[in-house]
Order: structure tokens, then sequence, then C-alpha cells
């Protein structure tokens, strides 16, 4: 892409909606047959950008993660990726357009297939879509993608079990990258691990940033997480967005009441609201 980072809006979502069915939960279904996951969201994503995204747990995150990377279809609203209507797309071209933005999940232990090998995982998608790579290259491109999350390609025919709990996120990360995806939504995507590996997996999500030119979405209930890796940052509440502003606007001047209670609720941010003098030792890494 040739145009100036942060400038061109690579996704733009507008008044999008999710309703999933209650199913059989008693209290849902007691107040009407569906609930409202995403209710009303807009958001822009500008180029080479980074928009974190927060809130409580059942706030919506995962349910917009899905609609923004096609695996669920919006109730209503516009998804505009690259400047199409993802939302309006169907059949071959819905799949071609799956191709630019790509979810990394938030478990590296429970999101890869036990039995296949690294190689078989990350090379997937590329028998999916094979008009990317030709199948005589896929081996060479599984080595490549291996070597840019920080892999070994000797490590392509072992199988996720043998890995830690970083280097199956890299394995992840090396499988959305393999499509060359101008968008990554990452929901979650170091929760799941030890304080010190999500620094190395932050570091590389910064260093793909970099050397790729991907955008993030970049979902977290952690705002220490979120405040080292985002631009800017959206505050999702009970499925819409409630605030959003740069880091130094959130954390330093939050404007909607749930902002701030969610800041002052996080014992990892105190230091950060106290104008960032005291070191927290879970997260030196952060500072
Ligand atoms: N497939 C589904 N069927 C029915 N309800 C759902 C479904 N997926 C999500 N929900 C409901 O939608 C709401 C939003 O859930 P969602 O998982 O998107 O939130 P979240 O912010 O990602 O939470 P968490 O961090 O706990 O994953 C919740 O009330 C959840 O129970």
């Amino acid at each position: 892409m040739t145009a100036e980072p942060h400038s061109t809006p690579v996704l733009d979502v507008r008044d999008l909606v999710k309703r999933h069915p209650a199913g059989n939960r008693p209290l849902a279904r007691r107040g009407g047959h569906q609930i409202t996951a995403v209710d009303g969201v807009d958001l822009t994503l500008r180029h080479g950008e980074t928009l974190g995204l927060v809130g409580e747990s059942g706030s919506g995150k995962s349910s917009l993660a899905r609609l923004l990377t096609a695996v669920d279809r919006p109730t209503s609203g516009e998804i505009t990726v690259l400047g199409r209507r993802l939302d309006l797309l169907r059949g071959r071209r819905l799949r071609e357009m799956r191709r630019n933005i790509q979810l990394v999940f938030q478990d590296p232990y429970t999101s890869l297939d036990p039995r296949m090998t690294v190689y078989d995982i990350v090379r997937e998608p590329l028998l999916i879509h094979r008009e990317v790579t030709p199948r005589a290259d896929h081996r060479a491109r599984v080595a490549e993608l291996l070597e840019l999350v920080g892999l070994s390609p000797d490590h392509a025919s072992r199988r996720p079990h043998e890995f830690s709990g970083g280097q199956r996120q890299r394995i992840g990360i090396a499988r959305a990258l393999a499509l060359q995806p101008g968008i990554l939504v990452c929901d979650e995507p170091v929760s799941a691990l030890d304080v010190s590996v999500q620094a190395q997996i932050v570091n590389l999500f910064t260093a793909l940033r970099s050397e790729l030119g991907i955008s993030y979405i970049f979902i977290a209930h952690d705002l220490a997480v979120v405040e080292h890796v985002a631009d800017r940052i959206a505050v999702m509440r009970r499925g819409r967005i409630v605030e959003t502003g740069t880091v130094a606007d959130i954390y330093d001047r939050p404007q909607h009441p749930y902002t701030q209670e969610l800041l002052a609720s996080s014992p990892d941010l105190e230091p950060a609201l106290r104008g960032r003098a005291v070191p927290d030792p879970g997260y030196e890494w952060l500072r």
C-alpha cells in the first residue's frame, strides 16, 4: 500500500449490530428471544494503526471480532474493508476479501489442531486460497513465515504440544500471516500467556507492524497491555463503543464514567494513573 500511515481508513464500520439467539438461557429468554452482543458500533481503523478495543467480559468484543473477520454475519450495519463492503459480499468474492483481514485467537492451547504438524497448520490457508502461493512454493513460504515470527523452519515437522504457550501463539500468528493480510484482528492474543512471554509476543506484533505495514485491532481486557501497543483505544460496554481516543486521552483524561471505572478497577494501571511514577513489578516490560 502506498498510503501514508494512519491516514487512509482500511476498515470502516457503521452502525453494526449482531443479535444472537438467546437459546436456552432462561433469563435472556424471559426478556425476548435474542441477545444484542453488538449494538450499533461505529469504528474506523487507519492504515498502519493499532486500535485497542477494551471492555469487560461480555461487552461484545469477541462478537465484534467475528463480524470484522467475516466469521459471523452482522444482523445489520456496514463493514467496509479496503474500500469494499464486506457485509454485502457472498461466495468467492467474500472468500477473496477474507484474506485481507485475519483473526488471531486468544488461546494458543486450544486454537491449534493437536493432530496437525506445524507445517500443515501454517500451510492450510495456502491450500484454501490456492491462488496466493503456487503449491511448489508452499514449503519455502512456510519456512519464511516461521522465521518471520521467530521460529525455526526446522520446527515444521513438530506438533503443537511440543511447544510452549508463547511458541504456539507464534505458530498461530504465522498462520494468520500466511495470506499476507493487511489487517489482523487479535482477540486477547496474550491473555493466556505468562507475563514475561506476553512481552515477547507484544514485541513481535510491534515488529511485524513496522516490517509488514499491518494494521491491528487489538482486543484486551488488560488495559496495561493495550496502553503499550495501541495508538488509539475504543472502550466497549454492553455492545456499544462508549468512548474512543488516543492512549493519552483515554488514560489521562477519560471522559465516560465507564472508562473511569474501568481504569480505576485495573490494579495494573494504578502507577499509570498516578502519573506513571511508580513502576509495577509485574509489568516492568511495559514501561
Ligand atoms: N453464539 C452466541 N450465542 C448466544 N449468545 C452469545 C453468543 N456469542 C456471544 N453471546 C453473548 O453476547 C454477549 C457478548 O459476548 P462476547 O463474547 O462478544 O463478549 P466479550 O466482550 O468478548 O466477552 P469475553 O471477554 O468474556 O469473551 C454476551 O452476553 C454473550 O453471552
